[in-house]
């Protein structure tokens, strides 16, 4: 993975953040927001809070290569076929950053009560040292990090519309971050591309 694409480039204790705010022009950017809003298969997983069912505040789509399949929120899901234009946009962050994504998990935040709260994206099946790349559309939105041991205050990373934010390998081990709710805002879609390792899919 390369972060060289990336203009900014914010080197944290244990990893590094690579963003580019044009990543995509406007007119991609309101394009892409509405083929994924109109196509996608959008669905509310749930996610067990002791022993109880609770919707997810966010709507999500998992997306990718076949027999792709990754577990979330307490959830497994099996990914559906690229659309086209998820498709070429993973082949090109795969030239672009030197990667190899196979699968991408969309987020739909239908409102500022739409959030995320602080996880971060170290399941088995994403490997040891994930690389995970953000495309941001539609209403800009703070994504917040924390360190997982030092008692350091948390940053937020304001996310633009056709931005690109590259988590760098290693941030996963050390940080978590979260998506807060906003008293208004419009509606956001992330495009969180992943590289998921098949081979230990048995012992999910
Ligand atoms: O919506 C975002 O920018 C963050 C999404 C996220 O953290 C995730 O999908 O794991
Ligand atoms: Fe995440």
């Amino acid at each position: 993975m390369n972060l060289k694409y990336c203009p900014e480039v914010i080197e944290l204790v244990g990893g590094a953040l690579g963003y580019k705010p044009d990543y995509l022009a406007p007119e991609a950017a309101l394009r892409l927001f509405e083929h994924c809003r109109s196509f996608l298969d959008w669905e509310q997983s749930l996610v067990m809070v002791y022993g109880k069912a609770h919707p997810i505040p966010r709507l999500n789509a998992w997306y990718g290569d076949d027999n792709i399949s990754y577990q979330y929120s307490g959830t497994r899901f099996l990914a559906h076929a690229w659309t086209p234009e998820l498709k070429s946009l993973c082949l090109s962050l795969n030239v672009q950053l030197d990667a190899n994504f196979n699968s991408v998990l969309a987020n739909f935040y239908r409102s500022g009560s739409d959030a995320m709260g602080w996880h971060s994206d170290d399941e088995p099946e994403l490997g040891s040292a994930p690389v995970i790349a953000c495309v941001s559309v539609g209403c800009e939105r703070v994504l917040r990090f924390r360190h997982k041991q030092r008692a350091a205050p948390s940053f937020g990373m304001p996310l633009e519309s056709g931005s690109l934010l590259v988590m760098g390998a290693g941030l996963q081990s050390h940080w978590q971050h979260s998506l807060p709710r906003r008293a208004t805002a419009g509606p956001r879609i992330s495009l969180t591309f992943r590289q998921v390792f098949k081979s230990v899919d048995h012992i999910a």
